[in-house]
């Protein structure tokens, strides 16, 4: 078998990233990790392992000898800023070098030269403001992999938790566009992604995926909204059409409970807080970013750049880890179905 490290991106270098990074390269023994390759700027993580008091040796390399130093040395794919960045002081000169690290990340694992890609927190307003045209990594996966492979990509964003998985159907949008944006074949489209990968990446024989209502009580019968009833209750039926165990829609406030849950592998949320706020409630410090329907693997952690945090050593690695872990488990499931 190839040894295939995992190309994890540095994401915003002002935020968290490289602190959860080092933080989980010195856990590696005793945590036992998959090996991973650092693609980022060399200057700035070393300078906030100095920052955080930790003596490591980082050693720059390509993707493909990173798992021979990964024992003695952080291996880096550099992809320099060329400016110094202050934990916590995001800027746009390092937008090119953090949507390089993700290009870099995709190509070599659409290559076969790593086996997945673990991205680290980027903030989207900062991209914005250099001109990157996508809401967040879940899309701008999607249009690497299109333009990559030629063929068309919906992307499905997952959070995977020890007490649920939940996926929003609508994803970065506003919350007023989410009625008009949310159609059968958004709904359908997701639902089948969903069942696709459980089943296939996750190894879940029959995923049971319940689906949450847009309004309250589930629209109450079209007394409290329609688009329960009339979008999203068809949907439904045309997804079990395909042999699909879904089922809903649900009201969404009382299908996260521990009873509820029992009752499904994955929840079908309607739009991105509907989703991830019980998610993040269930298990901010263990839960993992997905990216479903992607013709290779994509984790990350749960969290964002949380900016204030960077150079401080309080932020926490868990989310990382568990990212680092899971894309580790669907690797060696697919290097298996292979
Ligand atoms: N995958 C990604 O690239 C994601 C990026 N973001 C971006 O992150 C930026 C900040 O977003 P926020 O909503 O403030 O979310 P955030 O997750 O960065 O922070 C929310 C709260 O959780 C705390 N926190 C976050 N991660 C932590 C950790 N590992 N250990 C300890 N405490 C932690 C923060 O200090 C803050 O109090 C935004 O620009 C957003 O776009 C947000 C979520 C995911
Ligand atoms: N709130 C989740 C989030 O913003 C992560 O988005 P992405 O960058 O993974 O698309």
């Amino acid at each position: 078998m190839v040894e295939r490290p995992l190309a994890l991106t540095q994401g915003d270098p002002a935020g968290i990233g490289p602190d959860i990074a080092i933080s989980a390269w010195l856990k590696r023994k005793d945590l036992g990790l998959h090996p991973f390759v650092y693609i980022g700027d060399p200057e700035a993580l070393a300078a906030r392992a100095r920052l955080l008091g930790e003596e490591i040796q980082i050693r720059e390399t390509d993707a493909q000898d990173a798992w021979k130093h990964f024992d003695q040395a952080l291996p880096i794919l550099p992809v320099a800023i060329g400016s110094v960045i202050a934990p916590g002081r995001p800027h746009i000169v390092a937008a090119r070098s953090i949507i390089s690290s993700i290009e870099n990340a995709v190509s070599l694992t659409m290559q076969g030269i790593t086996a997945a890609v673990v991205t680290n927190p980027i903030a989207k307003s900062v991209l914005y403001e250099a001109g990157f045209k996508f809401p967040g990594h879940t899309e701008f996966l999607a249009d690497l992999a299109q333009r990559a492979t030629g063929k068309d990509c919906r992307p499905v964003m997952m959070l995977a938790g020890p007490k649920l998985r939940a996926i929003p159907v609508t994803i970065h949008i506003p919350l007023a566009d989410v009625p008009r944006r949310l159609t059968a074949d958004a709904i359908i489209e997701t639902c089948s992604i969903a069942y696709h990968d459980l089943r296939y990446r996750f190894n879940i024989a029959s995923p049971r995926i319940a689906v949450a209502g847009l309004n309250p009580h589930a629209g109450e019968d079209g007394a409290m909204g329609t688009e329960d009833r009339d979008v999203i209750a068809p949907a439904i039926e045309q997804v079990r059409a395909r042999g699909i165990n879904a089922f809903g829609p649900l009201p969404a406030d009382t299908m996260f409970h521990d009873d509820a849950r029992s009752r499904y592998d994955v929840a079908v949320c309607m739009y991105h807080d509907q989703a991830l706020i019980p998610a993040k409630a269930l298990g901010f410090d263990d839960s993992v970013n997905v990216t479903l329907g992607l013709p290779f693997i994509r984790t990350s952690p749960d969290h964002g750049t949380a900016f204030s945090l960077a150079g401080t050593g309080i932020a926490r690695d868990t989310s990382l880890i568990a990212a680092l872990r899971l894309a580790s488990r669907l690797a060696a499931h697919e290097a298996q179905q292979n």
